[in-house]
């Protein structure tokens, strides 16, 4: 690989970064955009290949679908004394304001450990953001209480489950360097 293309990963990876639906913008994302993102994800590194992500795209008329799920999943599983009107509206308002939302499948084959699988499946989002962030778009991870709620609505197999959602959007969002503890307090060098 040419040393500009080091300098241009390291500059997408470390900008990379959260971007939540309030600064998202109206601009809507093309289907075949979307498709683009989600093969930089399918190039994700699998053990022994069983490729065990896969992706419920909600876009348009899916993402009132969806907010109405999440809101209503939100409002059954809180006890009374806990539920708030305001986080219940900013669950729906987050999903409206998307340009799209990915629902995260893990596919469990059970040919290797499932670990491995969840880590795969991690890897394909990070491929995910990552070419989300260098088309411009921001995203974020989101992995609220109610996605083990979801298996009906999603259609999940018994082998399957949702890790979160990734919510997108052209954004408004200028860069911000990442906060982290130094790399240096995270390496033992031996040798
Ligand atoms: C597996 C995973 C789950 C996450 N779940 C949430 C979440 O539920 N809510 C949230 O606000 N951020 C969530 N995040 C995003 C992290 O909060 C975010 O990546 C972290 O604060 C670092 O910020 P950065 O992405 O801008 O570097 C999640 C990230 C990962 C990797």
């Amino acid at each position: 690989m040419p040393s500009s293309d080091f300098e241009t990963i390291k500059k997408l990876i470390t900008y990379r970064r959260s971007v939540f639906p309030p600064s998202y913008t109206d601009q809507a994302i093309p289907a075949e955009l979307l498709i683009e993102l989600l093969d930089c994800a399918n190039a994700a590194p699998t053990h022994k290949l069983t490729q065990p992500w896969r992706f419920v795209v909600f876009r348009e008329s899916g993402l009132t679908r969806l907010a109405d799920q999440l809101a209503a999943l939100y409002q059954r599983h809180t006890p009374a004394e806990q539920f708030l009107q305001k986080k219940q509206e900013n669950t729906r308002e987050k999903v409206l304001r998307s340009g799209a939302v990915i629902a995260i499948v893990v596919s469990y084959s059970d040919t290797v450990p499932r670990w491995e699988e969840l880590a795969a499946t991690a890897c394909a989002v990070q491929n995910l953001w990552l070419a989300t962030a260098a088309a411009g778009i921001g995203g974020y991870w989101s992995s609220p209480g109610t996605i083990k709620h979801l298996g009906d609505f999603l259609r999940l197999a018994n082998n399957e489950e949702c890790l979160g959602f990734f919510y997108m959007g052209y954004h408004d969002e200028s860069p911000r360097k990442p906060t982290r503890k130094p790399i240096a307090k995270k390496i033992t060098w031996e040798g």
